[in-house]
């Protein structure tokens, strides 16, 4: 069975045509996308580098590690925002291939061909992000990088990611996250090594209301990313 939420595919679908307006629901991608691209490029040195961003979804990441020199292939099981990945190309000019495929099925076809791997804010859609962890190892080559990004689970990622950014702020479309799904950071590091993915950094994404500013830091505990390098 297909690791996937249908009803998780279709809210982005429903929305997809607005992915690349800046002022749309999908504004924080935009907003958090130089950050998260610098320190990806900074740890991997993403030019020339062969690249699979797992859930890509308009392709905003995707996008951007093209323009670094990065080959890259994008897999989403959304049609509808892989129809806007695929025509934002024309405007963007950008080089970038798309597919339909789950990285469970990829990994059964491709494995180990992927210098680097990015998976950013997906397994918070999907119904075993186990599975996609361990499709990540197969996916990316010895010695290869492995970048996810997540929302933690505690009371204070539920009042900020929940009902700060869908109730208050107005940020994201309400039901946009199930916090029965945020995962902790330990237990992505537990399941990232338990395949083979021993985790190199974490680091916390943080966002201040007022200033409308986000920023890279220490503080893990509502939104952060993880390095992982598969062992050689
Ligand atoms: C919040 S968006 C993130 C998009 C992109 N990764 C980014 O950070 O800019 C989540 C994406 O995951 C995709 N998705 C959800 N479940 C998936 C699955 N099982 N396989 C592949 N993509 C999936 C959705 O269609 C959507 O495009």
């Amino acid at each position: 069975m297909i690791n996937a939420d249908p009803s998780e595919l279709d809210k982005f679908s429903q929305l997809a045509h607005r992915w690349w307006d800046p002022t749309s629901e999908f504004r924080p991608l935009h907003e958090i996308n130089p950050l998260r691209l610098e320190w990806i490029d900074g740890l991997a040195g993403l030019a020339g580098k062969r690249v699979l961003d797992i859930g890509c979804g308009g392709g905003i990441l995707s996008e951007g590690m093209a323009g670094k020199g990065a080959r890259v292939t994008g897999i989403d099981l959304s049609d509808k925002a892989l129809a806007v990945a695929r025509l934002h190309l024309l405007e963007s000019g950008a080089a970038v291939d798309y597919r339909k495929v789950s990285a469970e099925e990829l990994a059964a076809e491709a494995p180990g061909e992927f210098d680097v791997v990015t998976c950013m804010e997906m397994l918070e859609h999907v119904p075993n992000p186990g599975s996609v962890v361990a499709a990540c190892v197969a996916l990316v080559k010895p010695g290869g990088h492995v970048f996810f990004s997540t929302i933690n689970r505690n009371p204070k990622a539920y009042l900020f990611a929940v009902i700060g950014a869908e109730y208050v702020l107005k940020m994201l479309p309400k039901g946009t996250h199930d916090y029965a799904k945020f995962i902790k950071p330990s237990d992505l590091a537990r399941w990232a090594k338990s395949v083979g993915l021993p985790p190199q950094a974490v680091i916390g994404m943080s966002y201040n209301p007022l200033s409308k500013q986000y920023w890279l830091g220490s503080d893990t505990s509502v939104n952060y990313l993880m390095h992982t390098l598969r062992e050689s």
